[in-house]
């Protein structure tokens, strides 16, 4: 598989300070995945390290097959959308956009297609202090998408943005990663990731605590899965051959399953007379929570 950025056990120290050690990781071709970690954790400076915006003090940082640091053909494949973007507010989202393509040195076409692309064209020219957070988050990832790059660094892009908004922008990323764009994501908002980011990160203290899908993350944590089933009218409280389901609400049965005793549990709850199953594996909220537990009790 062809990386597209390639971060192999690299550290940064600003003086005696290491924000960021011994992190290695790396990015495929069409690939989404989210950086995730506290405040301070150093997604924001391994962010710069992609840049080029500033070199590591060990280890290789390669995006796009070169250094980004050395090489300004490498910087200009790349997209990048701050954490905190502002604009202008007294240019039209054209105007603004437009001055990005003649820094960036893209086609001033792209302006025009961009701004309909991410659904800014009716207002593309009402000046951008008359936008709302979305808009200008969406004016924010139009600048990045210009000079259509094959990677695109996105630091905490849905802050601010409600629900529906976030879905749209979520649909949006799925749309440049099926034409091929590799995207990194750096979130604080776990939960809306499960499902949309291929691929997870999680960060503690400038470390690397732990890296995989989704499923990988479940499988190392091993964290109980959640069964909860409601019987059938009439039926006892209890399920046969197991103790240890909690009743709840009076009505209900629950159960933390772990996983080698998931399937086991599921025949015993489908055996029974039952109205309604719900099964809950961990969320990335918990799985973040455990991986940051077992970083704390490793001292690090
Ligand atoms: N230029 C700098 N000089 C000194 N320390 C720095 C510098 N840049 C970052 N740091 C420190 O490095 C650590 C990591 O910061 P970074 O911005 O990468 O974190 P982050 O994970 O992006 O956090 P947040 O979620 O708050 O944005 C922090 O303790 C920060 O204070």
């Amino acid at each position: 598989m062809t990386h597209r950025i390639d971060i192999q056990a690299v550290s940064k120290a600003f003086g005696a300070f290491k924000a960021v050690r011994d992190v290695s990781f790396s990015l495929a071709e069409g690939e989404i995945v989210a950086l995730v970690g506290h405040n301070g954790a150093g997604k924001t400076t391994l962010i710069k390290l992609m840049l080029g915006l500033i070199r590591p003090t060990a280890g290789t940082v390669r995006v796009l097959g070169g250094d980004p640091a050395a090489d300004p053909a490498v910087r200009a494949r790349l997209g990048y959308l701050p954490e905190s973007v502002s604009f202008n507010p007294a240019l039209t989202g054209r105007e603004t956009l437009a001055f990005y393509a003649a820094l960036k040195r893209a086609p001033h076409g792209q302006v025009a297609e961009l701004l309909e692309r991410v659904g800014l064209s009716q207002a593309a020219d009402r000046r951008v202090r008359t936008y709302s957070k979305g808009m200008r988050q969406r004016l924010g990832l139009a600048q990045a998408l210009l000079g259509a790059p094959q990677v695109l660094l996105l630091d905490e892009p849905t802050t601010g943005l409600d629900p529906a908004l976030r879905r749209d922008f979520y649909g949006f990323l799925d749309e440049l990663r099926a034409g091929g764009a590799t995207i990194l994501l750096s979130s604080h908002a776990l939960s809306e990731l499960e499902g949309r980011a291929d691929h997870i990160v999680i960060m503690g203290q400038g470390v690397k605590i732990a890296d995989g899908t989704l499923d990988e993350l479940r499988g190392i944590a091993r964290l109980p899965t959640r069964i909860r089933v409601r019987l059938a009218e009439g039926e006892e409280r209890r399920l046969e051959g197991d103790a240890d389901w909690r009743p709840v609400n009076g009505h209900m049965l629950e159960i933390d399953a772990a996983p080698e005793d998931k399937l086991a549990l599921l025949r015993a709850a489908v055996g029974a007379r039952i109205a309604d199953l719900d099964v809950t594996p961990p969320t990335l909220d918990e799985l973040y929570a455990h991986f940051q537990d077992r970083q704390r009790e490793a001292g690090q």
